[in-house]
């Protein structure tokens, strides 16, 4: 298949006064053309900077080192106003607390002229037909495109931020968090219905959470990352079915499918590494409940080409379960 997004060997450090922040270790990562692809990973992981760094946002104290790829041409590299025109344009970006992101007291319709005018040369009638279309694809009527954000509810207000980072029909739409914030129905809606647009207009879509269960219904593919790096990767079905990864078997474990009676869940215990630390060793160890001698003094193997996890466990095949 295609590459679309091609990451290799990214590297991200932000320098701030306590110190270097290593946050980005050494990930490869790709999207296939059509391919949704999850990104999981609890808060703090690194999730939204490998999101903000493909997109160069987030950038004043940010070191990195690695190649981006976006349609074959190197992006990491290009001037600022070139990359303004792949933002927006190419690549459609939901943001985290996303439906915050729209200007409360601007009209819908406002907004989403001004993302049509920023990169095309539109007619008004033809914006117009735009603006209503795309509303009517995320299921809000096109007759409230005179109202303001604050009169719509939260999980409409997602819906809208939907519809406009697909105005432009980008080639591929970076989805973070699209649904925390949103009570559980809300979330099954949202992201069926992102699955749907990408679907219906062959775009293809990386979905960033920290929640494996309710965003991995739509994923074909999933990398799950952990202090920064890609620990596992494989299609749905591996990640769900035959996951390798201490630290995937625990994310697994540690959270009830959304349709069940709320239970009591159980988190994952311990806290995760410092980003001012560099590790010699594995960044899960300390809470890792599979450790062996090896884990101790030997760093895992790279999740880049062939491996799909890093853990000896992999290599080490006495030690899996079953
Ligand atoms: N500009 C910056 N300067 C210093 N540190 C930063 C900067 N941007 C991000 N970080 C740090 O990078 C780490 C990863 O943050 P990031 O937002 O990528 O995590 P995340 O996985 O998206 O978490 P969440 O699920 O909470 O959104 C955090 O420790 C954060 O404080
Ligand atoms: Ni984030």
């Amino acid at each position: 298949m295609m590459s679309l997004l091609d990451v290799k060997g990214l590297n991200v450090d932000f320098s701030t006064k306590e110190g270097m922040h290593y946050v980005l270790k050494n990930v490869d990562f790709n999207i296939g053309k059509g391919e949704i692809v999850g990104l999981i990973g609890e808060s703090g992981s690194g999730k939204s900077t490998l999101a903000m760094t493909v997109l160069d946002i987030n950038s004043h104290n940010r070191h990195m080192s690695g190649n981006i790829s976006f349609m074959g041409e190197r992006i990491d590299s290009i001037k600022k106003e070139k990359m303004r025109q792949v933002r927006g344009k190419s690549i459609g970006f939901v943001p985290q607390s996303s439906m915050n992101a729209l200007n409360p007291l601007v009209k819908i319709k406002s907004q989403f002229f001004e993302t049509i005018k920023a990169h095309t040369n539109m007619s008004r009638e033809d914006m117009l037909s735009l603006t209503e279309k795309s509303l009517e694809m995320v299921g809000i009527n096109p007759s409230r495109m005179n109202s303001c954000p604050y009169e719509f509810s939260g999980g409409q207000r997602q819906r809208i931020m939907i519809a406009l980072s697909m105005l432009l029909s980008p080639e591929l739409i970076i989805a973070d968090e699209p649904t925390t914030a949103l009570d559980a129905t809300v979330q099954l809606k949202i992201i069926e219905l992102l699955k749907d647009v990408v679907k219906q207009k062959h775009t293809s879509m990386l979905v960033i959470s920290h929640d494996l269960h309710t965003i991995s219904r739509i994923c074909d593919r999933i990398y799950i990352m952990y202090a920064g790096k890609i620990v596992e990767t494989g299609t749905r079905d591996e990640i769900l079915n035959n996951p390798v990864h201490p630290y995937t078997r625990k994310l697994l474990a540690s959270r009830l499918p959304l349709m069940c009676e709320p239970v009591r869940v159980k988190g994952i215990s311990g806290t995760p590494p410092s980003t001012l630390k560099k590790y010699e060793v594995c960044e899960f160890m300390e809470r890792c409940d599979r450790v062996s001698e090896i884990c101790r003094t030997v760093r895992p193997p790279e999740c880049t080409g062939s491996v799909k996890v890093a853990c000896h466990l992999e290599s080490n095949s006495e030690c899996h379960l079953e």
